[in-house]
């Protein structure tokens, strides 16, 4: 269990999008302040050792060698002085850096967490409109751009900045004067970084945005590379793959070439100033107006001069990309949830639950003037089993989606035990719903892992036991190391059925009150067939079922069957009821039996 303080992230269901990106990173850098500190007084120190080393050289010329005193020992002095400073300079450099890393690397840690902490929390509705492939780049390469930040960015604006302001109170001590004459580049310097200021950030945020799209098209393929196969669509995909490929390839072309630009302007100019100030300092030293040695320190200081600024102009596409992630991270930070927790969850007795369930009045639309569920209303008895048919689209999956609060209804409610459903904590009505999807989700991990879905508390005996009673071991014992075999991503070694066998044990393991199935449409043999109805008999048993059914056989034997139809409940009643109203269900039944009823066709 994590039992650090959280800091205080921005509330995403408050007034989060006010803060700016910036206030709500320094949030997160507020525990780290010391560690910050100890970081400035590293740096201060480490500029001072570097700095005072021209400082020196400069003594031994002028006050030494150019008098031609010829005495060693003040030269060793200084020599043993200089030496000295270089290693305090690399010692600081060294912790100051590490600090660095450490308080970076923490911050970025917590935000990733807090990030995919977020995403889970988010409503079904946001990853209908968001690409997997964004949210990837979001918790990736979003947050280490917010590591450079602090580890780059910070380090340099701190350092160099600092750098700079020391080198000019030393060259103002060296030679008021010739510091002025150095000064007159600044405004040529100014001019080129805010000319160039705006153009970098759009040539960034192209390339990040191309960049999203490349990653979110890849994603996209790969989950659904059993389908371009068999379309034989890998050369179209390769083509528009090809497309995006080259639209990132010219945006990171764009971005160096800015990038070079920039920075060779910087160069030349300092390598100007160096000229400059050596034929004006060269001047003054033959009319014996400053000496040599503050010569020699003045040329190492104005060419350390331009090294911090070149180092700032470096960081600056870090820190347009830094901007950028960073608002694209509080963007994400700040959607609330379309389905929001209760403010006051009513506290539901999991034992005393019956599993009573109410769709009273329902309407819902993903999109708005669109019903997919329209006025319905269904009662369900506790430990009763509804099959749910329909023609494709009619809302079936929808109507599970409400009951599961993936969506809020726009109309009516949804009530478990007389409780509207909004008023329960999600985590609690999750507990209350076992769902098992028709293309059941296996994660990568062992068979025992995936039945109690990491659930360590839970035993691999009670494991064993549900996989028995829903007849998946013998399955389970045919594979290479039984219940530790690992399962690839999404369970793709395995058949639907074998898949939903699983998920059945899931849901005797964790006995959720309301079972719901939506039914795997795959051709299952008459065995499996055999087993997984043995299996949903037993799951079924104590609990109020609804199953989504694309197999009649599966739900012959419900307690009632709703036929659905354009939102709507069209027909309702038992089996012998329903053919009795030789209505669609008729027509579905004697589809699946092979004898189509010429007059209810169509
Ligand atoms: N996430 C979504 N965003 C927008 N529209 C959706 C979404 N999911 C489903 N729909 C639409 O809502 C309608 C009902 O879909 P739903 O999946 O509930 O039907 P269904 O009866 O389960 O169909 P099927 O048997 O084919 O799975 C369809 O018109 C579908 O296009």
């Amino acid at each position: 269990m994590n039992t650090t303080k959280a800091p205080n992230r921005p509330d995403t269901d408050s007034a989060s999008k006010k803060l700016s990106a910036l206030r709500a990173l320094s949030i997160y850098a507020k525990p780290h302040k010391w560690t910050f500190l100890l970081v400035f007084v590293c740096i201060i120190l480490g500029i001072a050792a570097d700095l005072f080393q021209p400082y020196l050289v400069k003594i031994a010329i002028d006050d030494h060698l150019m008098k031609g005193i010829g005495e060693y020992k003040p030269i060793i002095t200084i020599c043993l002085l200089y030496v000295g400073l270089s290693v305090s300079s690399l010692i600081f450099s060294y912790v100051q850096n590490n600090l660095l890393q450490f308080a970076g690397q923490s911050i970025v840690a917590r935000i990733r967490k807090d990030l995919f902490q977020h995403i889970f929390r988010l409503s079904m509705s946001y990853y209908d409109r968001t690409p997997s492939g964004s949210l990837i780049t979001h918790v990736s390469s979003d947050t280490e751009t917010l590591n450079q930040f602090f580890t780059q960015v910070m380090l340099s604006v701190i350092r160099d900045g600092m750098t700079l302001v020391f080198i000019i109170v030393l060259m103002f001590q060296l030679d008021p004067q010739l510091t002025f004459d150095s000064m007159l580049v600044l405004p040529i310097i100014a001019v080129i970084a805010i000319s160039f200021r705006s153009y970098m950030r759009k040539t960034y945020q192209w390339s990040r945005a191309q960049l999203s799209q490349l990653i979110g098209f890849a994603a996209e393929n790969l989950s659904g590379m059993h389908l371009i196969q068999a379309f034989h669509q890998e050369r179209e995909q390769m083509k528009r793959f090809t497309e995006r490929n080259q639209g990132y390839f010219q945006a990171n072309l764009r971005e160096i070439r800015t990038n070079v630009w920039f920075n060779r302007s910087f160069d030349l100019l300092g390598n100007l100033s160096v000229a400059f100030i050596t034929w004006l300092g060269g001047m003054a030293v033959l009319h014996k107006s400053i000496e040599f040695g503050v010569l020699y320190a003045f040329i190492t200081y104005i060419r350390q001069f331009f090294q911090p600024i070149n180092n700032i102009t470096q960081q600056w596409n870090t820190l347009q990309s830094a901007t950028v992630s960073e608002n694209r991270i509080w963007n994400i930070f700040s959607i609330k949830p379309e389905v929001p927790e209760p403010l006051q969850p009513i506290d539901m007795n999991p034992a005393s639950i019956r599993g009573h369930i109410h769709f009273s009045c329902v309407s819902f639309s993903y999109q708005a003037g669109t019903k997919v569920i329209d006025d319905l209303d269904l009662l369900i008895k506790p430990g009763e089993m509804i099959g749910i048919v329909g023609t494709t689209g009619a809302g079936k999956s929808s109507l599970i989606s409400l009951l599961c609060r993936f969506y809020d209804v726009q109309e009516g409610r949804i009530l478990v035990d007389g409780t509207d459903i909004r008023d329960i904590s999600q985590a609690q009505l999750h507990k209350l719903i076992g769902l098992v999807q028709q293309e059941p989700y296996l994660y990568s991990g062992s068979v025992l892992d995936n039945v109690r879905m990491f659930d360590e508390t839970i035993s691999a005996d009670e494991v064993i036991r549900a996989c028995k009673l829903v007849g998946a071991d013998a399955l389970i014992d045919r594979m290479k190391d039984g219940y530790e075999t690992r399962i690839s991503e999404r369970g793709s070694g395995l058949s639907a059925g074998e898949r939903q066998l699983i998920s059945f044990a899931r849901i005797i393991v964790f006995q959720p009150k309301i079972l719901i199935l939506d039914e795997a449409t795959a051709n299952l043999d008459s065995h499996t067939e055999q087993l997984i109805q043995s299996a949903l008999h037993t799951v079924a048993k104590g609990r109020t079922s609804l199953i989504i059914a694309h197999r009649i056989s599966t739900i012959v034997n419900a307690n009632r069957i709703i036929v659905m139809r354009q939102g709507r409940i069209a027909e309702e009643g038992t089996h012998e009821q329903l053919l009795k109203q030789h209505g669609y269900y008729e027509q579905l039944y004697l589809h699946a039996q092979g004898r189509v009823s010429s007059s209810h066709t169509g």
